[in-house]
């Protein structure tokens, strides 16, 4: 889709509102459908704004269950060719999509770790990274306490609504 103005944003009609910006959050077309109640936005800040205002708002089991509704990283669904759009891309460009058999598997042993001791999947703005640091990472906070591990993978879920915005309304951002 071609970049478009906070102006077209604006006029967009709820259907097409959530359409466009329904995979902000990946598979939470609902975040976009509450987030259009809050236009006119002024910029793409204050329309990104809205979206994180709902993630913080939500009880921890809202907050779980976005993070629940994230595939794994280099995992089956990427294998099977069931990705989102975005979310291939994002695999794709970190690297993931042309691991060898190694680490793919190295990588699924420590995805199932994580997801053993939180309750839900390792979460990271795989843009922002390559396979040697989503190892690392993984490995790294597999080990934190469950209370702040929310938040930094909430955050990586910011991370990576930010980036996918930043295409649709063509701004050219490298905030991480
Ligand atoms: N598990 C996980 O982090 N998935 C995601 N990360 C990303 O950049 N795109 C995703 O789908």
């Amino acid at each position: 889709m071609q970049a478009m103005d906070i102006e077209k944003v604006n006029s967009m009609d709820f259907g097409e509102f959530v359409d466009v910006f329904g995979n902000v959050i990946e598979r939470c077309p609902l975040i976009a459908a509450a987030v259009w109640s809050q236009r006119p936005f002024s910029n793409l800040e204050d329309l990104e704004k809205h979206f994180f205002a709902f993630i913080d708002a939500l009880p921890q089991s809202g907050q779980e269950g976005i993070l629940r509704c994230h595939p794994d990283l280099a995992g089956r669904e990427l294998q099977r060719g069931t990705l989102t759009a975005e979310s291939q891309r994002e695999q794709r460009s970190a690297g993931l999509t042309s691991l060898g058999a190694d680490e793919r598997l190295r990588l699924a042993e420590l995805n199932a770790q994580y997801r053993a001791r939180f309750g839900f999947p390792f979460v990271l703005a795989a843009r922002l990274s390559d396979p040697a640091a989503v190892r690392r990472e993984l490995a790294r906070r597999l080990h934190r306490p469950p209370a702040q591990e929310l938040r930094t993978a909430l955050g990586e879920v910011k991370k990576i609504g930010h980036l996918r915005l930043a295409d649709l309304l063509g701004a050219h951002s490298a905030r991480r």
